[in-house]
């Protein structure tokens, strides 16, 4: 596929020190949770401390965009869902298991490369929504969090986060995980998909299409058959 004009993506914008949310956290030695914990004012909003300006330094514990702090993960190959992610260690409820990573495009440019990448016979479909005017499209440049795929009852979700006045897309655990298991968030929230896909997901409550649920579902009305090469 030739390459768009620039514009059509967003470059990252330098955070203005007046901008800049700082917390009242003071660091205790005796308080693991002091620095930066659950009552972090930053964390409440769901915003990470940015370095040089959190009041507990390098003690700061949130800044886990920011530093990667990543569970370990393993792709592998499922039966009928293409490339799958499993935890490559336990990994506790509420803990950040990796950034949706890719290139940061416009509505307009996600509409034109999902077209395309339909076009292409691409069944694979890794465009979601960050906000309602850009996508992430982690088709040709993204983290391992590409590898993640639906479930109807899943056992993570996305979370987004402000990271030094932006907002990025995480995967939490939704629950306890073990080793070995393989992670699976709800693309109905975040779904911008090329065909609808039969969703094999195998829970109960399966609503039978990915994203099914997805504002964007209506807008496409190509099926991929069940016995479908991927
Ligand atoms: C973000 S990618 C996930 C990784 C993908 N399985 C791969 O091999 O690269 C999303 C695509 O995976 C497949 N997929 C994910 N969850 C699925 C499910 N529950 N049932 C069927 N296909 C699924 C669909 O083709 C979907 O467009």
């Amino acid at each position: 596929m030739a390459e768009r004009p620039i514009e059509a993506m967003f470059r990252h914008k330098k955070l203005k020190e007046e901008d800049i949310a700082i917390c009242e956290c003071k660091y205790d030695a005796n308080d693991p949770d002091s620095a930066c914990g659950e009552r972090c004012l930053n964390v409440l909003t769901s915003t990470e401390c940015t370095p040089g300006y959190c009041p507990c330094g390098d003690y700061c514990k949130n800044q886990r965009f920011q530093k990667s702090e990543y569970a370990k993960t393993k792709f592998f190959k499922t039966e009928g869902r293409g490339w799958g992610l499993i935890a490559d260690e336990s990994i506790k409820a509420g803990q950040f298991v990796i950034e949706y990573c890719g290139e940061v495009i416009s509505s307009e440019e996600a509409q034109q490369r999902s077209q395309a990448y339909e076009a292409q016979g691409l069944k694979d479909a890794y465009i979601i929504s960050l906000n309602a005017n850009s996508y992430i499209d982690a088709t040709r440049k993204g983290s391992l969090a590409r590898f993640i795929n639906h479930s109807c009852e899943p056992n993570c979700e996305t979370r987004k986060w402000t990271i030094l006045g932006e907002i990025r897309v995480g995967i939490f655990a939704k629950q306890d995980i073990y080793v070995g298991t393989e992670l699976a968030y709800d693309y109905n929230f975040e779904w911008y998909g090329g065909a609808n896909v039969r969703c094999l997901c195998g829970a109960p409550k399966c609503s039978k299409f990915l994203g099914a649920k997805s504002p964007a579902f209506l807008e496409h009305n190509h099926v991929w058959e069940e016995g479908d090469d991927r």
